[in-house]
């Protein structure tokens, strides 16, 4: 992507940012607000960006026939993710396969796939809202990946699950990134510490620091060396998180400053 710009109203969520992402499994990590999510809602093709240029999956999706051909191939787990509560688990990951338009043949298999991975084929019967917040989370994760994606979008995936299954999902992830391109928008620093191999820190619409998950944790100072107080609290990637966070602030007054 390039100069991708999206504006809600008067506010810049996202300012010009230019980006890639090859496969593996990418952090987006940021503040509230920080626009984390419009970035992904413009990757999953439900929003149109303002300005800039998006390649994904070779297509530019600006054209109807590239957008609907990324569509097929990538799955989307919204943070708010709409759901029929009448509809079966098996039912809901169906639906969602029909809407991707797999070919029917395969989707009853794909579907007991993908509730397999994420642990729920003893309640692939019941009924949504029969199911505790985090099955619901775990359903949600099941119909962004029935189709295999190839690009794999989630926002703030991990909200809801318990630990147990936070570490099962991370797991997931991992496994699903050695062949795809996940991007997980997360405010969870040990979600990225212990799923992703590459992390995006962005702050009010722009791309703070860009690097590897060991980068960003050598980053921050050594534990206990906090010159006022905090910087050396907390583990090492939530230090370089912090320190990522501040180089890039201290950046961005000095420009403002020299305008
Ligand atoms: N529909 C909207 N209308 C107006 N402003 C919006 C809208 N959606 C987002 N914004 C604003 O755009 C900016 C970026 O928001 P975004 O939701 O992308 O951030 P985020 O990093 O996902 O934050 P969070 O972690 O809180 O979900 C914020 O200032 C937000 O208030």
């Amino acid at each position: 992507m390039a100069g991708l710009t999206v504006r809600h109203r008067r506010t810049v969520a996202l300012d010009a940012v230019d980006l890639d992402f090859g496969t593996g499994v990418h952090g987006l990590l940021g503040p509230n607000g920080a626009g984390k999510t419009s970035l992904i809602r413009v990757l999953a093709t439900v929003a149109a960006p303002t300005a800039g240029r998006l390649t994904l999956l070779g297509h530019d999706v600006s054209a109807h026939r590239g957008r609907t051909e990324v569509r097929r191939r990538l799955g989307y787990l919204p943070q708010e993710f709409g759901y029929y509560p009448g509809f079966t688990v098996r039912e809901f990951v169906a639906y969602v396969a029909w809407l991707k338009e797999m070919p029917a043949a395969g989707v009853p298999d794909a579907v007991q796939y993908a509730v397999e991975r994420v642990g729920l084929a003893d309640r692939a019967d019941a009924k949504v809202r029969t199911l505790s917040g985090g099955m619901v989370r775990r359903v949600g994760i099941a119909q962004a990946i029935v189709n295999e994606p190839e690009l794999l979008l989630l926002d703030e995936p991990t909200a809801g699950l318990d630990p147990e299954q936070r570490v099962e999902f991370r797991a997931l992830l991992r496994e699903i990134g050695e062949t795809a391109t996940v991007i997980v928008s997360t405010h969870l620093v040990e979600d990225v510490a212990a799923a992703c191999t590459r992390v995006t820190v962005v702050e009010s619409g722009r791309v703070a620091w860009r690097g590897t998950t060991r980068e960003l944790s050598a980053l921050g100072p050594e534990a206990g060396d906090g010159d006022d107080g905090t910087g050396g609290e907390g583990s090492a990637i939530e230090r370089g998180y912090t320190a990522a966070l501040r180089a890039h602030r201290a950046a961005s007054a000095t420009a403002a400053g020299t305008r």
